[in-house]
């Protein structure tokens, strides 16, 4: 006798599974533009690799006689897989059975899924459509009771967020629970138009009177300006494709390394474009983007939260094929100052390069942080000092390019000096606790006031001070170590990149990831 019965009963409640929750539904997920959750795992994953954990797990019906007549599975599907050869825990929410509602859902699968990224210690990838935990206001009718709140396995979750890589990927109608899962992640990703993010949807919503569609109430611009998500994509495709990339960055989990990748581009690229692209008038802006496009790898950058905390740049990338942590100033907002939002995104970001190992690299252009009554209602200072605590609480290797301003406290921001000062400034330059302008009226208030003629002392100070503002008295004193040639950027931070390799420490961070 052989189990060959079992066998094809395990079979037979596997293909009962992969129904999902039938074909009106599933076709109601495609007419809505959206995959189901297992096209979307196979197109996340490397092909052929997923394994699935808990398949046959959901809700039975068996007739008169003890025999199986009606499954439906539970709405949460996973198991471990590959992306780009390495593998991964991958977990994701099948709205086409009750909306990925809880009732439907067995909490245990999840929690697993947690469990066994953390222990396993590979990355989490969430695939989130789902309408969270709400699932309570059906299962009163079905079970006769509610439940009071909690947060099953939530405390993996969080671990994880120290341990592993975490991507989310919201895909659908993301609500409560989902919201929550979608967001307590490292990368997040929303596809515009399609997905829709929020801590109650428009029905709940409409009972305090505020009448909206999902799109105007969590469509993907709001969340992408709002720093709840790090990316909006146009298709699920490229929801996929930036979950790759992010993770080809990072190592497998913090007791390992980030791996280089053969160098693709000439340590030595010096670009002519750098000698001038700092305009010298104080007051005109310049990009960003082509300065990190012309001294990393090339097309290596990979940015993260590009529409939130828009003053600083925020992203992953290779020099000489090692991945680092890019934070730079964007002079196009606020001037590079620091806002409250700029400041939770640097130290969200300084704490993921500190957890992964990541070294850093900060091109500086910092004026400060945001001055006026906008600056003080947003409690800028609150969240800029927390920005400062992951600056000089990081331990991975640092290097600093001033490009050009680097004011007061946020500017000291800039690199964490308590340790080896590795820094270059550009001749373009500019220091000091207070900006001259605006500065000179505070220091000589008292002789301003005196002065016959204010305006003609104002401009008289102000000519004496610029004459002494240049870099190169600091680098006489040795306040700024070196000041370098903008073209020789890159050779020297390919050199930075691959001193720095040998001293990253595997292993948990004191000061990790902060949720
Ligand atoms: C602890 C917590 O997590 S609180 C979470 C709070 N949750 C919410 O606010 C979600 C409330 N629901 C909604 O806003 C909407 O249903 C959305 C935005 C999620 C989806 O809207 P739509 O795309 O228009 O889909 P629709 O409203 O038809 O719902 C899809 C399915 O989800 C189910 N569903 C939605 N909300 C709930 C809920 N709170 N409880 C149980 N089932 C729910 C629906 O019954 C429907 O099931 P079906 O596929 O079997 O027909």
């Amino acid at each position: 006798m052989s189990w060959e019965a079992e066998v094809a009963e395990l079979r037979r409640r596997e293909e009962m599974a992969r129904r999902m929750g039938g074909p009106d539904k599933i076709k109601r997920q495609h007419d809505g533009g959206k995959l189901t959750v297992r096209e979307r795992i196979d197109q996340l994953l490397d092909p052929g690799t997923f394994h699935e954990v808990g398949a046959i797990a959901g809700r039975a019906v068996y007739d008169d006689a003890g025999d199986l007549s009606d499954f439906s599975p539970t709405n949460f599907v996973f198991g471990r897989g590959r992306v780009d050869g390495r593998p991964v825990v991958v977990g994701g929410d099948d709205f086409t059975v009750r909306g990925g509602a809880a009732d439907a859902a067995i909490w245990q699968k999840q929690v697993m899924a947690e469990q066994m990224a953390l222990e396993l210690r590979i990355p989490m990838i969430r695939l989130v459509d789902g309408t969270g935990g709400g699932g309570s206001v059906k299962s009163l009718e079905m079970d006769g009771r509610t439940y009071v709140p909690l947060l099953p396995g939530w405390e993996h979750a969080v671990a994880n967020l120290s341990m592993v890589p975490v991507v989310a990927l919201a895909l659908g109608s993301v609500a409560g629970l989902g919201a929550a899962r979608a967001v307590s992640s490292h990368f997040s990703v929303m596809v515009e138009g399609i997905s829709q993010m929020f801590i109650a949807g428009p029905p709940v919503v409409a009972r305090t009177g505020v009448d909206m569609t999902k799109e105007e109430l969590g469509g993907s611009d709001i969340h992408i300006r709002a720093g709840a998500v790090d990316l909006a994509v146009a298709t699920e495709a490229e929801a996929f494709a930036a979950a790759r990339r992010f993770l080809s960055y990072l190592p497998q989990s913090v007791y390992e390394l980030p791996a280089r990748v053969a160098p693709q581009d000439d340590v030595n690229r010096r670009d002519e474009t750098l000698l001038s692209v700092i305009p010298r008038d104080r007051r005109r802006v310049y990009k960003t983007r082509e300065i990190l496009d012309a001294v990393l790898d090339d097309g290596s950058f990979f940015e993260m939260g590009r529409m939130y905390g828009r003053s600083v740049i925020t992203g992953l990338a290779r020099l000489d094929g090692w991945p680092v942590a890019i934070l730079a100033s964007d002079p196009y907002h606020y001037g590079g100052g620091w806002t409250a939002d700029a400041a939770h995104k640097i130290a969200r970001f300084v704490d993921l390069a500190e957890t992964f190992h990541l070294p850093v690299v900060h091109f500086v252009d910092i004026p400060g942080f945001l001055i006026g009554p906008e600056a003080e209602q947003a409690g800028t200072i609150r969240h800029g000092a927390r920005a400062l605590a992951a600056v000089y609480q990081a331990s991975v290797p640092w290097c600093s390019v001033i490009l050009r301003k680097a004011f007061g406290v946020a500017g000291a921001g800039h690199s964490n000096h308590t340790r080896l000062r590795y820094r270059y400034a550009w001749p373009s330059g500019d220091w000091g606790s207070l900006p001259l302008e605006g500065g000179i009226e505070a220091a000589y208030r008292a002789d301003l006031e005196k002065a016959e003629d204010p305006a003609a002392l104002l401009q008289q100070i102000e000519g004496r001070l610029n004459k002494v503002r240049s870099p190169f008295r600091t680098a006489e004193a040795f306040l700024v170590e070196e000041i370098i040639d903008p073209r020789d950027t890159r050779p020297l931070l390919c050199e930075f990149a691959s001193l720095a390799a040998p001293l990253r420490k595997a292993g948990p961070s004191t000061f990790g990831y902060r949720p």
